[in-house]
């Protein structure tokens, strides 16, 4: 078996990032490079030019995501440089045959998109008829936030056409080494080594789950362990991020300081600080819940102090956020324990007994139903719909990890406006 190649694709706008980050790559040990079509798009030509100039031993991959005109566009990427051209697979075919043609005459090779493809194993065949030179299972960026995986696409074609198969979306160290497992040739990585802090390590991690697969051991988790350890690595700022800014709790303080709480909602609603109800759902909840509290907006009576918290932390709660008042802060801070709330005050209510516990509430300008996820840190308290909360974690992490890649750049001398071009990006 031949080795398999990683080719490292530049999903990034700013040429100037995506030259510096491909020399790191190549240095951790990706063969090819791909121009990615987000870079395409916001440079043009010129970036598979320069970057034909500055890795002339190397393939250039340019992906174009070719939809029509196969020959003007197989034609532009090759003579600005690229050795390899890439067409959505599901284009018509007379695109694919045009594009074929074009490639034969510039004498670079097609790589076909499966992504989005109703049956990818009869496409995969007829565009290996049609002369196509690689097949890529991919699975987008959106796609691969709803959990669909390309390690699965990849192994539906293996073993079903003869041309090399490449494998790309969402691959990090473990799932690359089960797709040269399953029969990859090439694994496309992009965000796995183009947003990480250190480029020239993730390129090595991966390069080394290539050459031995076995090294790599794939984990094992529940979908809400992943949720959890997902939403547990990134911030409250990420989720709102991935949110399009929507989700986060108005007037919420962190009051005990450095702590984070995530798990999914268990809710209540009380009324004056009637703390009944509040008390009575630290026993429903499971180890991991956040507790939801409307303490109908009333801050100068408090539902929640120290003994609730005492019982929460022992039930295993990951937190409490109250929009109301709490009590005992000085206790609460000592133990650690994740609180949020608009106010402190030192009288408490009675236990009346009134409200409700596991219904939909409002809670600082958001409504909260029970199971909907919270994510709580020193920046506030976001609520994140229960149908969607996979997704934006992933989307989350992805904020997350852009970040990182943006940090190193500052910290190596580089300014913010610099680094993400933002004079060339103010909306007009
Ligand atoms: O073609 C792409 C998106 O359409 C990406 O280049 C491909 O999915 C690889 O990037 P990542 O590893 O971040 O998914």
């Amino acid at each position: 078996m031949t080795r398999p190649k990683l080719q490292v694709a530049l999903d990034i706008l700013e040429f100037h990032r995506a030259a510096q980050i491909a020399r790191e790559a190549v240095a951790g040990g990706a063969d090819w490079i791909e121009v990615g079509t987000p870079l395409i798009k916001s440079e043009g030509m010129a970036a598979v030019r320069e970057l034909r100039e500055a890795f002339p031993d190397h393939e250039i991959v340019a992906d174009m995501k070719i939809a029509d005109t196969g020959t003007v566009e197989v034609e532009m990427a090759a003579k600005a440089g690229a050795s390899i051209v890439c067409v959505l697979a599901d284009a018509d075919d007379t695109v694919i045959a045009e594009s074929v043609r074009a490639a034969r005459l510039y004498g670079v090779r097609i790589m076909a998109d499966l992504i989005n493809v109703a049956d990818p194993v009869r496409r995969a065949q007829e565009l290996e008829a049609l002369g196509v030179d690689i097949v890529n299972a991919h699975v987008g960026i959106d796609q691969q936030m709803i959990g669909k995986s390309s390690v699965d696409l990849l192994r539906s074609i293996v073993g079903e056409v003869s041309i090399p198969l490449a494998v790309a979306g969402g691959l990090d160290a473990s799932t690359a080494a089960q797709a040269v497992a399953a029969g990859a040739d090439i694994v496309i990585v992009g965000g796995w080594i183009v947003k990480a802090r250190d480029v020239e390590g993730s390129a090595r991690t991966i390069r080394a789950a290539l050459d031995d697969p076995t090294l790599v051991q794939p984990e094992k988790k529940s979908l809400d362990e992943e949720i959890r350890a997902l939403l547990m690595t990134v911030s409250a700022p990420n989720v709102t991020d991935a949110m399009h800014r929507k989700g986060a709790m108005n007037g919420l303080v962190p009051l005990t300081g450095g702590v984070k709480a995530v798990g999914p909602a268990v809710t209540v609603q009380t009324f004056g600080g009637d703390w009944a109800k509040p008390v009575e759902a630290i026993d429903l909840c499971r180890p991991g819940d956040v507790l939801v509290i409307n303490n109908d907006g009333r801050t100068e009576i408090a539902p929640w102090g120290e003994l609730a918290t005492h019982s929460a932390k022992n039930q295993g709660i990951s937190g409490v956020v109250i929009d109301g008042a709490v009590r005992d802060v000085d206790d609460i801070r000592a133990m650690q324990y994740p609180l949020f709330a608009r106010a402190c005050v030192p009288n408490a209510g009675e236990a009346k007994g009134f409200g409700e516990i596991n219904a939909e509430i409002a809670c600082c300008g958001q409504q909260v139903r029970p199971g909907d996820w919270i994510i709580a840190d020193e920046s506030g308290v976001v609520v994140i719909p229960k149908e969607r909360t996979y997704e934006i974690a992933r989307r989350a992490l992805e904020v997350k990890k852009m970040e990182d890649r943006v940090r190193e750049e500052i910290e190596r001398g580089s300014t913010l406006a610099q680094v993400q071009e933002l004079y060339k990006w103010e909306k007009r």
